[in-house]
This record gives structure tokens, sequence and C-alpha cells, in this order.
């Protein structure tokens, strides 16, 4: 799968296209499965708080539900907003004024997260474009 992937160009808008709905399993995969995503959540859940831009939106969410937010981030990154129960995405961020440099910043977090992680380039890339089409449910400031 991943040959498949390097292979193609990086294909900025065709390739996330090509998987509406069907999520990003190749991602998923080389994140390393259920295992690599803990420890995806692990690593973007300390930077997010140690970050003094970020930290004050989530100062007064508890451990347990932080966790679950960054699990919701980035299933939303590999999986589409389809995944989400419950409230969705415009409901669940209305009036937390969250600006465009606060969702550039959470989204870089996640990126340079998940480089460090050993993935591709070409996947983080997809990450990022995926996550910027939720932009305008996420951003009201
Ligand atoms: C694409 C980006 C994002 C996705 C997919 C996402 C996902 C979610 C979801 C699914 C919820 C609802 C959780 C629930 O009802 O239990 C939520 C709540 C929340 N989000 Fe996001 N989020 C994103 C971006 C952001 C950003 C940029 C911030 C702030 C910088 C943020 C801060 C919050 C906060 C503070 C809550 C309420 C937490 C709580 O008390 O449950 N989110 N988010």
């Amino acid at each position: 799968m991943s040959n498949r992937c390097s292979r193609r160009p990086v294909g900025r808008e065709s390739r996330i296209a090509g998987d509406e709905g069907g999520g990003m399993p190749e991602l998923y995969d080389e994140v390393g499965g259920p295992d690599g995503v803990r420890t995806a959540v692990a690593v973007l859940y300390r930077r997010v708080v140690a970050d003094d831009e970020l930290a004050p939106w989530f100062r007064d969410v508890d451990l347990d539900r932080l966790q679950s937010h960054q699990r919701a981030f980035l299933t939303a990154a590999f999986g589409g907003p389809h995944v989400f129960g419950g409230r969705g995405l415009i409901e669940a961020h209305a009036g937390l004024a969250i600006t465009d440099a606060a969702f550039d910043r959470i989204v870089e977090t996640l990126m340079t997260s998940l480089a460090d992680l050993g993935v591709r380039h070409e996947a983080v890339a997809a990450v990022g474009e995926r996550l910027e089409r939720l932009r305008d449910e996420v951003v009201s400031a």
C-alpha cells in the first residue's frame, strides 16, 4: 500500500478527494495502527498542554476529555468527520472563540508530531489537508 502511494505523485487535492468517505487506512498503517495512534495522541497531548498558545483552550478541560479530544482530532485526520458520534464539530466548538492562529497551531503541532514519529512527508501533508477542510467548522473568532 505504501508503495502504491509513494509511486503516485503527491497530487495534493486529488489524492485526498479519492479517499473521500473511505478513510485513509494507509495513513493509519503508516503511524503503526492502534499502538501508533496511542503514541501519537500521547505526544500531541504533551505538546498541546505545554504550548502557551494552545493550553488556554484546554485549561478547564479535564484530562480524560482532553485526551479524547486529541483522539477525535487524530481520527479526523485519518478517518474523516463521519466518525464523530454526538455533537457535531460546529456545535462542539461554538462559543470557544477559536482563532485561525490556534487552528494552524494545533494542526502544525500534529504534523510535527507525526513527522517526529517517522510518518512520511506525503502522509503528513495529507493529514494537514484533511484537517484544513474542517477549519470553518472549528474557527469562530
Ligand atoms: C480539525 C480540528 C478539530 C477537531 C476534529 C476537533 C474535534 C473535537 C470534538 C469531536 C469535540 C467534541 C468532544 C465532545 O463533545 O466530547 C471537540 C471539542 C473541543 N475542542 Fe476540538 N477539534 C478540533 C480543533 C480544535 C481546536 C483548534 C481547538 C482549540 C485550539 C479545540 C478545542 C476544543 C475544546 C476546548 C473542546 C471542548 C472540550 C470539552 O470540554 O469536551 N478543538 N473537538
